[in-house]
């Protein structure tokens, strides 16, 4: 049997465009995964990869004249793993907002698959919103619904027909190894388990794109690996997963892809080679 350990990191400059790494990895993180799976991450600079462009965006919030983001150009690639860390008030969550167009640049661009989001408009802007799965501290569970309702909820909100809900909602449970917690009401949960059906519930539309602000955030530090793994397992499948976290020691504990904010200014961006588990 394989131990779940880091096997190789292979770097190799990819002709023309792109620095690719691929890690080997043994049943990575998430419950009821065998087997090896091989992780692509890399900066992505051929127009298709990008999934996620910053260019020159500043973001003021009038109210308070607060400058939150401040001239930031940044490229984000499909099936990368990103964390973007700050201390607090950094302009992580604003980040986040802009790509989701809860907020709008005062200058620059941002464009998500190769859109800009100023064409999104009206009812198309739901639209963009259902292409990313979310799990932001604001987007609690409904107490009153059980594991399976929970996700199923998702679903429901764009419309997938009920008979496709058991299926989906079974698979994304399993994803995040709570099958077994089906019927639990989110009260009768611990807080990790809470975090894995919010997360659930984030992926059971197979958005192609996962924003997930302070996941760990109330979290210990078991818990709080426990989420990570299962965000890495959704990142293995495929799906591009950007992560805002003050919680340095977890950047650590599984590296990847690293932008570091201060004061609304993007003052690094690290590529950090394989799992360190
Ligand atoms: N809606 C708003 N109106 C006015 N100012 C805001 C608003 N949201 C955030 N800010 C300010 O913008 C700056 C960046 O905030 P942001 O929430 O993006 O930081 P953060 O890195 O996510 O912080 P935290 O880790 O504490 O969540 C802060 O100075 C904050 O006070």
């Amino acid at each position: 049997m394989l131990a779940r350990e880091h096997v190789a990191t292979i770097t190799f400059a990819a002709p023309l465009s792109s620095a690719l790494r691929f890690s080997v990895w043994p049943g990575v993180g998430t419950p009821g995964l065998g087997g090896c799976g091989v992780r692509l991450s890399g900066v992505a600079t051929s127009p298709e990869r990008r999934v996620i462009e910053f260019e020159q965006v500043t973001l003021e919030y009038p109210a308070t004249r607060t400058l939150a983001l401040d001239n930031l150009t940044v490229k984000i690639g499909k099936g990368e793993f990103v964390y973007l860390v700050g201390h607090s008030g950094a302009g992580k969550s604003s980040f986040m907002n802009l790509i989701l167009k809860r907020a709008l640049p005062t200058r620059g661009e941002v464009r998500v698959a190769g859109q800009p989001l100023s064409h999104y408009r009206g009812r198309r802007t739901p639209l963009l919103r259902r292409r990313m799965g979310t799990v932001f501290q604001d987007n609690l569970l409904l107490g009153h619904l059980n594991a399976y309702d929970n996700v199923a909820f998702a679903l429901r909100v764009i419309g997938v027909p009920q008979r496709e809900w058991p299926g989906r909602v079974s698979a994304a449970l399993r994803t995040v190894g709570l099958e077994h917690k089906t019927h639990a009401l989110p009260m009768q949960l611990s807080l990790g388990e809470q975090q894995r059906v919010a997360i659930a519930r984030a992926i059971v539309s197979d958005p192609p794109l996962l924003l997930a602000d302070e996941p760990t955030g109330n979290l210990d530090p078991d818990h709080s690996r426990e989420v990570l793994r299962v965000l890495q397992g959704v990142h293995l499948r495929g799906t591009t997963v950007v992560v805002a976290t003050h919680a340095r020691d977890l950047v650590e504990t599984y590296r990847s892809r690293t932008l570091t904010l201060r004061r609304g200014k993007l003052v690094r961006d690290e590529h950090l080679g394989g799992y360190a588990l």
